[in-house]
């Protein structure tokens, strides 16, 4: 076993071994406490530029396939397994996690303390990690990652966006039209778009409002994405510009937290950031708690109480999450009702659960009954 080497930017070090390929990496350290849906992890856009490190300890039993993949490739910038499974074992099965990784030249390291190293990043907060299979050393190596950018600050849509507009019919009749604009977007989300007899046109983050327009939408989408949101300011003034059009919005996580800059709030980091597949989430609209997926970092700031005033309409608070009271949802009201509303976490989400599969019928609604 080829030995490998993990330094945080506080010094901290763990010694492992490869997996996946050998070479050097670097990027924000996160957790994900998420026991299945791995290969929709890797593949997430959203975690551009994150180390993702796996709180369960036995990772790549049911290999991967050609079926769940969310994008074109493995985003991810590094992956952390306490231990890796040496025989995949499931009929969709077509080649073991660490071959992938090797094949898409994705550095990890395994046989570390998992469990250490998470409460490291839960106490501390999350920061910058290299790992390596090439340098020993371990200043030398803290010294590179040091000299690696924050994720505070970064923007990250043009490296992950379509740069070709694209469109997924709707299945069955199509029944409504929406622009969606690709800051990192998972397939699952046109897919159950199409099912609701939406046919999505993916535009690239660049979009304009003319782009946005010219597909004659019954409703705007943003999607999910890695960065900051406070460094992204083109598609804050795009979505301000729509919402003026009085064109319905719906937004997910990156999304959720572009509308929320557009209405006026500010977002910030949070120590550690929400990653796995049961955060419990209520939706105050209805009182129905639901149990949901989470991959953010940051999130919106705004008050949990009341509504607040925008140019647009009045803005409320529509989800929050139960564990520590961060603001999982927005809300737009004006005269006529809903105009838009966006959640921070995963309605989309592939691996499930799917408690939160509504919000797409709650677009459907939105859209329906402004074309009334
Ligand atoms: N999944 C996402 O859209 C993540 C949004 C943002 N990059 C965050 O970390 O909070």
């Amino acid at each position: 076993m080829k030995p490998a080497l993990l330094v945080l930017e506080d010094g901290r070090t763990f010694r492992g071994e490869s997996f996946g390929a050998e070479g050097e990496t670097f990027g924000e350290a996160v957790f994900s406490t998420g026991m299945s849906g791995y290969q929709e992890t890797l593949t997430d856009p959203s975690y551009h530029r994150q180390v993702v490190v796996m709180t369960a300890p036995h990772v790549g039993n049911t290999g991967m396939n050609d079926e769940d993949p969310e994008s074109r490739k493995i985003w991810v910038a590094g992956y952390v397994v306490r231990d890796p499974a040496r025989v995949p074992s499931n009929w969709r099965s077509v080649r073991s996690l660490d071959d992938e990784l090797k094949e898409q030249g994705v550095v990890g390291i395994s046989g570390i303390d998992t469990r250490a190293l998470t409460r490291h990043l839960r106490e501390v907060g999350s920061m910058r990690v290299g790992i390596s299979t090439v340098e020993t050393d371990p200043e030398a190596l803290l010294a590179k990652v040091r000299a690696e950018a924050e994720m505070t600050g970064a923007n990250l849509s043009d490296a992950v966006t379509t740069t070709e507009a694209y469109v997924v019919p709707a299945i069955g009749e199509k029944k409504l039209t929406v622009a969606a604009v690709d800051l990192g977007i998972k397939a699952n989300t046109p897919r159950m778009m199409a099912e609701r007899g939406i046919e999505v046109h993916v535009l690239p983050a660049t979009a304009t409002l003319e782009d946005v327009q010219a597909v004659q939408p019954d409703g705007l989408f943003f999607s999910n994405g890695p960065g900051d949101p406070a460094a992204t300011t083109g598609q804050v003034e795009l979505l301000k510009a729509a919402l003026g059009e009085g064109i319905p919005y719906f937004g997910i996580c990156f999304g959720n937290q572009l509308f929320g800059r557009a209405l006026g709030f500010g977002t910030y980091k949070l120590k550690y950031g929400h990653r796995g597949i049961n955060q419990p989430v209520l939706d105050r609209t209805t009182g129905k708690v639901e149990v949901t997926a989470h991959n953010h970092g940051f999130a919106v700031d705004a008050p949990l109480e009341g509504s607040t005033t925008t140019p647009f309409g009045e803005a409320t608070v529509s989800h929050i999450n139960l564990n520590d009271d961060c603001v999982e949802g927005l809300e737009l009201v004006d005269g006529n009702g809903l105009k838009a509303f966006s959640v921070q976490y995963h309605p989309e989400a592939a691996a499930g659960p799917h408690d939160a599969a509504y919000l797409f019928d709650r677009f459907v609604q939105l859209m329906n009954d402004r074309k009334a």
